[in-house]
C-alpha cells in the first residue's frame, strides 16, 4: 500500500516519526512535506494530501496539525477525499469500517506518539465493512456532485 502523508509545521515531528515508522513495516511513503519546523499554512499540505489520494497516485494519505482540524477539513475540500480526524483507535477503526476514510487526520498537540502510531496501524490495518455503509458513502459521493 501505498501512503502519502502531509502536516504543517505543528505536526512535523509526528509526521517523521510515522513516516519512519510505516516505511520500516514496508510501506511507501511519498512525503508531501513540509519539511522543517519552520512555521506554513496547514491547506497547502492537506490539499497536496488529498490530491494525491483523489488523483490515485496514493491509496491513502495522513495528515497532521496541531488539532488535525484545519488540515482534515483542507484535505476534504479535494473530491474523492474522506479524511477522518481521529482520537482514539475506536474512530479509526470505525472511520474504515463505516465510513471508507481515505485520509486520516491526526492532532499533534492532542496525541502521545504511542497513541498516534497505534490509530495509525488501526486505520490501514481496517477494511471497509460495505453492506449498508456502501450505501452511505454513495450518498456522500452524491453531495459532491450536486456541489458544484
Ligand atoms: O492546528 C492547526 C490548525 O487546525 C495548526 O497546526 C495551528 O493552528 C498552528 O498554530 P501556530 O501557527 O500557532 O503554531
Amino acid at each position: 500500500m501505498k501512503i502519502s502523508i502531509g502536516s504543517d509545521h505543528a505536526g512535523f515531528e509526528l509526521k517523521e516519526i510515522i513516516k519512519d515508522h510505516l516505511q520500516k513495516k514496508g510501506y511507501e511513503v511519498v512525503d508531501k512535506g513540509t519539511y522543517s519546523k519552520e512555521s506554513v499554512d496547514y491547506p497547502l499540505f492537506g490539499e497536496a494530501v488529498g490530491r494525491s489520494v483523489s488523483e490515485g497516485e496514493t491509496d491513502r494519505g495522513i495528515v497532521i496539525c496541531g488539532t488535525g482540524i484545519g488540515i482534515s477539513i483542507s484535505a476534504n475540500k479535494i473530491k474523492g477525499v474522506r479524511a477522518a480526524l481521529c482520537t482514539n483507535e475506536y474512530m479509526a477503526r470505525m472511520s474504515r469500517k463505516h465510513n471508507d476514510a481515505n485520509v486520516l487526520a491526526l492532532g499533534s498537540r492532542v496525541l502521545g506518539i504511542d497513541l498516534a502510531l497505534s490509530i495509525v496501524d488501526t486505520f490501514l490495518s481496517t477494511d471497509f465493512e460495505g453492506g449498508r455503509h456502501e450505501r452511505r458513502v454513495h450518498l456522500i459521493q452524491n453531495i459532491e456532485k450536486i456541489n458544484l
